[in-house]
């Protein structure tokens, strides 16, 4: 419990084990269940090391962090502000998660130039990040100190593109951490009565994959495989009357609820939109930013796993019973994830 909730003398209104929680009388059921004994490398481990294989094979994944204000989505993603110089117990998903892909690419590349990855060569392999930040209405551009506000632009093939946003080579572990952190230092945040650094915009950490793989040695053909992995830290769910939000923070908390009210639409559109169903469901992604931003990670091409991060204290069991309805209907979403080799295939001379 965090220590706001013992200081209003909360008592733990759930029951948890691996796979459910009890509140009261409901009941709820998820692919896994975090108590407060777990820890950041517990969930790591579980989670995001599987999606982690997924991205490197070619695969898009996302993880998306949603959640009452407070309830630590900022924290288990490891999007705060400070660089940690080595892993501890409390770096989040995204650190580990960077550190870890640098060591499986090192592997993957030793291992193929040894000739122990099949007939598969890996030639080559790039990387890019780009972080941004959905606040109200607009898309800022974190990693420009100016936070310029960009479109956004459906390309030929109906994916959505922010038109102008930093896209930063990174070669290194280093080098994406830094990313990170001079992202996050951009992000918008303020205190409120229920965080003293509550994020007050939805922010997407991308990291896009280019591999160059030789088929077999004998053939002459090249393939590149594209992937992309998304972090997306949204804003929480908030009620104005306990985060004491006045002016400016009550219209960004309006704003922030319209934005996941949005997303909740898409959620149960999708949840309904089963292949037995005769009529095809409109799933409203134009009805915010947010959600035509996520659409690939909502019912498209991505494996995505959705964390709903929920305070224990019946001080705030309506947000938290809330936060579990919301997760239990995105659990009936089916992605169709593809790899995403490149149609051009490069014939060597
Ligand atoms: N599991 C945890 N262990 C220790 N501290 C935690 C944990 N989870 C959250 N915290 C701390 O609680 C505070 C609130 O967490 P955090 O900022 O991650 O919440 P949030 O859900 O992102 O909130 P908001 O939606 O307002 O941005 C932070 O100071 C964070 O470091």
């Amino acid at each position: 419990m965090a220590s706001q909730e013992i200081r209003q003398e909360g008592n733990c209104s759930l029951n948890i084990d691996s796979s459910t929680i009890r509140m009261g009388k409901r009941r709820f059921t998820y692919d896994a269940v975090f108590d407060s004994n777990s820890g950041q490398a517990d969930l790591y481990e579980s989670v995001s090391s599987p999606l982690l294989t997924s991205f490197v094979d070619g695969y898009n994944a996302t993880i998306m962090a949603y959640g009452q204000t407070g309830s630590g989505k900022t924290f288990t993603m490891g999007s705060e502000a400070h660089i940690e110089p080595e892993t501890s117990s409390h770096t989040g998903l995204i650190p580990r998660f960077i550190t870890d892909f640098f060591l499986e690419m090192q592997r993957k590349k030793a291992a193929s130039d040894k000739g122990v990855e099949g007939n598969q060569v890996l030639l080559d392999y790039s990387l890019k990040a780009s972080f941004l930040e959905v606040y109200g209405d607009n898309v800022h551009d974190l990693l420009d100190a100016n936070r310029t506000s960009l479109p956004l632009r459906e390309d030929s093939t109906g994916a959505i593109r922010v038109t102008g946003l930093t896209s930063r080579d990174v070669s290194t572990t280093a080098e994406a951490l830094q990313v990170l952190h001079e992202g996050t230092m951009n992000r918008t945040t303020a205190a409120t009565l229920m965080n003293d650094t509550s994020s007050r915009s939805h922010a997407v950490f991308t990291i896009h994959m280019s591999q160059v793989t030789r088929l077999n040695a004998s053939d002459s053909v090249d393939v590149t495989t594209t992937s992309q992995f998304t972090f997306v830290d949204l804003a929480g769910s908030e009620r104005m009357k306990k985060t004491g939000a006045e002016g400016a923070r009550a219209r960004e908390g309006i704003k922030i609820n319209e934005g996941l009210l949005a997303l909740g639409n898409v959620i149960n559109a999708l949840a309904e939109d089963k292949p037995a169903n005769e009529k095809k469901v409109h799933v409203p992604y134009r009805q915010s930013k947010l959600t035509r931003l996520l659409q690939d990670a909502l019912g498209g091409n991505s494996q995505t796993l959705f964390l709903a991060c929920v305070s224990p204290s019946d001080t705030n069991a309506s947000e938290t019973l809330s936060t579990l309805n919301y997760a239990n209907r995105a659990r009936n979403i089916r992605n169709a994830p593809t790899k995403n080799v490149d149609g051009r295939i490069t014939y060597r001379e």
